[in-house]
Formats: structure tokens, sequence, C-alpha cells
């Protein structure tokens, strides 16, 4: 079994143990009832290349990554530094993540929050509006394409946005056909870990100009954010270099001012 495999395993689990303490129509109710989604796609498309800074406290491939302390702090040092966005992982079992490091997330910043999770159906999605996200993770290798297509579907019927990863030029096409105009392409392979940053270059030109194009993974610093920025990338998805950073208030801003610098190339469309 691949690792992504394994953990989708374990999500379907813990999906199944929420969903017996808290069912459907009663999340449904409280997404209902939230403060409604952020424009993120408009945030992630404006000038110069966003910053998508990430809390992550731990990853499959390396274990703990960080005693990242009260990921309030963490998410307003942040935003304080001038990430556009900012992701948080809710997945428990690999990432150590959690709904209540959402919630803490959601309530110290105003801009666009990422709930990143392994999607496998329409609960988690409500449940991440009833949160307070504005942006869903869904990816292409872990849905098959008429799951796909309806759960990018339903987040956009809660006004939300949803960012589908892909890997492969295969995937990317899948996620055409289900309507993505938002895609990260995941340096990381799901299946193995393995983190190849020219992945993006392969993909990202073959893509619709109007599509909003996120260079997920493996930026050490300003250097990287630079060569996606050269293939096209829109944003950037950053999450271990930040969170074992010395200061990732600097470390965001450093990104945030390479990315807006005159020097730096622009998304054609
Ligand atoms: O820590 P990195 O290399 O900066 O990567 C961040 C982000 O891209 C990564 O956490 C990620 C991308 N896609 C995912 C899907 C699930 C979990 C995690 C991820």
């Amino acid at each position: 079994m691949s690792v992504l495999d394994s953990i989708i395993d374990g999500v379907r689990q813990d999906v199944a143990a929420r969903q017996a303490q808290r069912d459907l129509q009663a999340v449904k109710e409280l997404a209902r009832r939230a403060p409604a989604p952020l424009d993120a796609a408009a945030v992630l498309r404006g000038d110069g290349i966003s910053v998508i800074a990430e809390v992550k406290r731990a990853s499959p491939s390396r274990g703990a990554l960080a005693d990242i302390g009260d990921p309030a702090e963490l998410a307003a040092a942040y935003a304080d530094g001038g990430a556009h966005a900012i992701s948080v992982l809710t997945e428990e079992r690999r990432f150590h993540g959690s709904l209540a490091d959402l919630d803490a997330v959601r309530r110290a910043v105003s801009v666009p929050v990422l709930r990143k999770d392994f999607v496998v159906g329409p609960y988690q999605i409500h449940e991440a509006r009833a949160h307070g996200a504005d942006i869903i993770l869904l990816i292409v290798a872990a849905l098959d394409q008429s799951t796909l297509t309806a759960l990018l579907d339903r987040t956009e019927s809660l006004g939300m946005t949803a960012l589908v990863e892909v890997h492969t030029t295969e995937e990317a096409d899948r996620a055409l056909e289900a309507g993505a105009t938002v895609i990260g392409v995941n340096a990381r392979d799901l299946k193995t870990l393995e983190v190849d940053r020219d992945n993006f270059s392969r993909i990202a030109p073959g893509l619709p100009p109007e599509v909003v194009k996120i260079a997920e993974s493996g930026v050490r610093g300003p250097a990287d954010l630079m060569a996606y920025a050269g293939a096209g990338a829109d944003a950037v998805l950053v999450g271990e270099g930040l969170v074992t950073a010395g200061d990732p208030r600097v470390m965001v801003s450093d990104l945030v001012a390479a990315g807006s610098h005159p020097s730096c190339p622009k998304p054609a469309r």
C-alpha cells in the first residue's frame, strides 16, 4: 500500500468517528452560520507571486518538523510578514494537525485560510466551512473522476475555492476536465514522498493561462520562489522551510519581497 493509500485509510476512519459525533446535517447548519468565505482565487491571482504559508507540525517523510507552539501565533507572524493566505494541516495521524489548529488560525488572521487535508467526501468540505476555511485542497491522486467533480462542485456551491492538486500531466488533464480553476502542482509525489522541483515546469506550461497556478513544496528560500515564478507560478505554498526557519515572519517577508520585486517573472495571461 502506498503512503497515500494508508493516509486515506486513516482519514476515512477519523471522518467516520467525527460524523458519528456530529452528523452531516448538523455540520451543514454550522457551515451556514459561518461568516462568508473570502475570494481566495482573486487574492492568489493578484500582483506579484503570492505566498501561502503553511502551519505544518509534522510530515510522513520527516516526522515532527518543529515545535510550533501556538499555531495562532505562527499564523499571525506569517500574516505580519505579508503572507497572502495561510494553509493549515488538519490531518491528525501523519501531520499532527487538527480542526483546533484551523480554529486557532482562523481567529488569528484575516487573510484566506486553506484547510489542508485528504478530502474523501462532502462531510469534510462542510466541516472546513464550519471552521471558517475559504479554500479546500482536493488531491486528484486520491479521488476518482466523478468524486473529484462532485467535490469541486460542492466546494464552489459553498462559495469556497478548491485548490486541486496534481502531480502528473494526466492528473492535470483530470483536474481541468473536472473544472478546476486553481491548480497546485506538487513537487512531492504523495506515493513515494520524493521531491522533484522540476515537476512544476514540466506541467504548468500546459495549463490554460486563466488557471491560477500554485507551486507546492520544496521552497527553501527566495531563489526557489523565483525559479517557480520563472516557470509561470502565480503562488507558492511553503511549509517545512517556514516552520523550521529561525524567524518565520522574516522568512515570509523575504519571500513576499522577492515575489513582488520588479525583476520577478510574472505569469503570462
Ligand atoms: O513542506 P513543504 O515542502 O514546503 O511543502 C508544503 C506543502 O506543499 C505540502 O505540505 C503539501 C502539498 N500537498 C500536500 C498534501 C497533503 C499534505 C501536505 C501537502
